[in-house]
């Protein structure tokens, strides 16, 4: 239901009548735009306006609500007012508390010029005032909104508050559809805005997120934690004040194909008027468009690149495999250790001390390696080709030999745990040195690909610039205590070689949510999934599927596809919203959230015993704990056996 067109022009009658008994001597635009503004109380938004206006240096009003903290002035501006007016609207709001200890991020004011130009500031034309008020940008509920106004009424200063109109009916009019009373209204408001109550956070942060948000480093810093304590949601807010103060370009990138774009859609809603200024990309992409920028462009085969890696195998399957007869281990060697770790002699390669590898090789063992490493060298360069190791230590190479001409102003990692080292090394040149320049996101934990670095090895101090969350807003308490069991034998270090904060000591956020497990053999997967499916307790598109390995989510998509149930491949997916079941391998998974997961894991009997079978068992712990993790409200583990137990 929406407003009856009758209430909005008597609520715009009396707001025009307020605002000009109380500010006579103002001039139409501003008159104009203040009154549309304060119309909008009878829709549960709040609006305190200044008595002295114009003021410079201030936003002309406020605006709170549903949809967030906004400062609005009306009229042209130049980039200065409007850097002194975002100031002024942030120290004004930021600490203000919102529910539950958290407070308004500073960063979360929107500031919004109405009828005037300032580039780099989210302009709208006074026609489409109503953009403002889009019931897909709510995220604040009634109780949060008035915690908030509460806060400003105890700093007002020269505010004036526009106390919420309640528009009576016209008397010869019987209330119908469409015609509403002050609270139907609200009550509307609020139940769109409980639809999304995780999102909150685009205004609402834990006094602790905020202050890493606006915190000044004078070197690269990092923000690490266990999953779902807003590492994500912190390096965003931190983005978009990073553009306010800065006038560089930005980057956030991860290793991870998909989740730039999921990002850039969350930093959208977040920072609207910043579409365009930060680059959101993963790093190999990063790397290509760089090369090809400069008149290198490389690119990555992976069938023939396969090849030279079988190849080398077979070369070397008798000796190596005498020591670990998975070819999976010795490739994991060459992409993590030796090329991830960009190690181009042996001499380094005898010395490296091989992070997150559980066997140990003695210096003859390492030689077998090394001529497994050659042989593979050989057959790339046979065939003129370059693998993604390559194509980051080429990318490398150039920014060493002639620095970006523009550099950017900072760049933000996120998952950075899953980078190589040589990627790494790479960020820190391509960020530079001074404060505020490098931000890494991760956490040692949620690492689905092996190996492993200390941010050390890459040049990159951290020394007391590193930053923890521990209190987890994303798993209900029932998902957190199921997930938790998976961090048992994981030593956690903090990217750095010191002890790190594990899942098993975050503190929830939240209560309730359910976990349900099952156990069966193949034959009975179909029916368990599509009946799992049938009940999800959420909408099917803000449920996920998530398996550990591309045959199952294959097996799983199938499934689906003969019982008509539509599905999105988390390979293609940027975070829109749509009624499809999401599915995807955990490698996929990683960083986003849905209200319901289903897990589907097979057995791995491949483990094996030994220090390889160790390290197997210990990836495919941290797999499970993110798949664990990535659910809200309800799990479902499906574990696929030979026999069911
Ligand atoms: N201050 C907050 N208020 C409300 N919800 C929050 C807050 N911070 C985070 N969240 C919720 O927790 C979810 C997880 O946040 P985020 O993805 O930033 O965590 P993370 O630490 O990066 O997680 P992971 O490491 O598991 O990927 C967010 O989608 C959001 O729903």
């Amino acid at each position: 239901m929406g407003i009856s067109a009758h209430a909005r022009r008597q609520a715009e009658r009396q707001a025009g009548e307020l605002v000009a008994a109380r500010l006579p001597d103002l001039g139409a635009p501003r008159r104009r735009v203040l009154t549309a503004l304060v119309a909008r109380t009878i829709e549960s938004w709040h609006v305190f306006v200044r008595d002295d206006l114009p003021a410079p240096g201030t936003a002309d009003a406020y605006l709170i609500g549903p949809g967030g903290v906004f400062a609005i002035t009306a009229g042209a501006l130049d980039d200065a007012a409007a850097r002194a007016a975002i100031r002024h609207a942030e120290d004004r709001f930021a600490g203000l508390p919102g529910l539950h200890g958290q407070v308004v991020s500073g960063s979360a004011v929107h500031f919004v010029i109405v009828g005037g130009e300032a580039a780099g500031h989210w302009q709208v034309p006074e026609a489409e005032l109503g953009k403002l008020f889009r019931r897909d940008a709510l995220h604040l509920d009634r109780r949060r909104v008035r915690a908030i106004v509460d806060g400003v009424d105890g700093v007002a200063g020269r505010l004036r508050g526009y106390a919420p109109f309640a528009v009576a009916p016209p008397r010869d009019t019987t209330v119908s559809e469409g015609l509403l009373d002050a609270e139907t209204l609200t009550e509307n408001e609020v139940e769109a805005a409980q639809h999304r109550p995780f999102d909150a956070w685009l205004t609402l942060l834990h006094p602790q997120q905020r202050a890493v948000v606006t915190r000044r480093y004078n070197g690269p810093a990092r923000i690490s934690g266990p999953a779902g304590t807003g590492k994500t949601v912190v390096a965003l807010h931190r983005l978009r004040h990073l553009a306010r103060t800065t006038t560089g370009p930005l980057l956030f990138t991860t290793f991870v194909r998909t989740l730039p774009l999921v990002h850039r859609a969350t930093f959208e809603r977040l920072a609207p008027e910043m579409t365009g200024r930060a680059e959101f990309t993963n790093l190999h992409a990063w790397a290509r468009a760089f090369l090809a920028s400069r008149g290198r462009a490389v690119e990555v085969d992976n069938g023939p690149v396969r090849t030279a890696l079988s190849k080398a195998w077979r070369a070397h399957r008798d000796e190596l495999g005498a020591i670990e007869p998975s070819n999976q281990y010795w490739e994991t060697e060459i992409d993590r250790v030796l090329k991830g770790r960009g190690i181009t002699t042996f001499d380094e390669y005898a010395r490296v001390y091989r992070k997150g590898r559980r066997i140990n090789l003695n210096a003859r063992q390492k030689a077998m390696v090394w001529r497994y490493f050659e042989t593979y060298q050989e057959n790339l360069a046979d065939k003129e080709l370059h693998d993604h190791n390559d194509l980051l230590a080429i990318a490398l190479g150039e920014l060493v030999r002639e620095p970006p001409e523009k550099p950017y102003a900072a760049v933000v990692v996120d998952e950075v745990q899953d980078i190589t080292l040589i990627g790494l090394r790479l960020l820190r040149q391509l960020a530079g040195d001074g404060p505020n320049r490098l931000l890494l996101v991760g956490d040692g934990q949620q690492q689905v690909y092996p190996g492993g670095w200390r941010l050390s090895d890459a040049g990159i101090p951290i020394q007391g610039r590193g930053e923890v969350l521990r209190l987890n807003y994303r798993n209900r308490v029932e998902v957190l205590t199921f997930a938790q069991r998976f961090d048992a034998m994981n030593h956690v270090d903090d990217l750095d070689g010191a002890a790190g904060v594990a899942l098993r000591d975050a503190e929830p956020a939240s209560e309730g949510g359910e976990v349900r497990s099952w156990r069966g053999t193949a034959a009975d997967l179909p029916a368990a999934l599509l009946s799992e499916v049938d009940k999800l307790p959420v909408p099917r598109g803000e449920a996920a599927v998530i398996a550990f390995h591309h045959r199952d989510v294959q097996r799983c998509t199938e499934i689906l596809r003969k019982a008509k149930i539509e599905t999105r491949s988390l390979d293609h997916f940027s975070g829109e919203s749509d009624d499809r079941l999401k599915i995807g391998t955990v490698h996929r998974a990683k960083g986003l959230d849905f209200r319901a997961v289903l897990v589907v894991q097979t057995t791995d009997p491949e483990h094996g015993d030994g220090d390889a079978g160790r390290e197997r068992r210990e990836l495919h712990d941290r797999q499970h704990l993110v798949a664990a993790t990535r659910a809200r409200d309800f799990v479902w583990w499906g574990l696929v056996g030979n026999t069911a137990g």
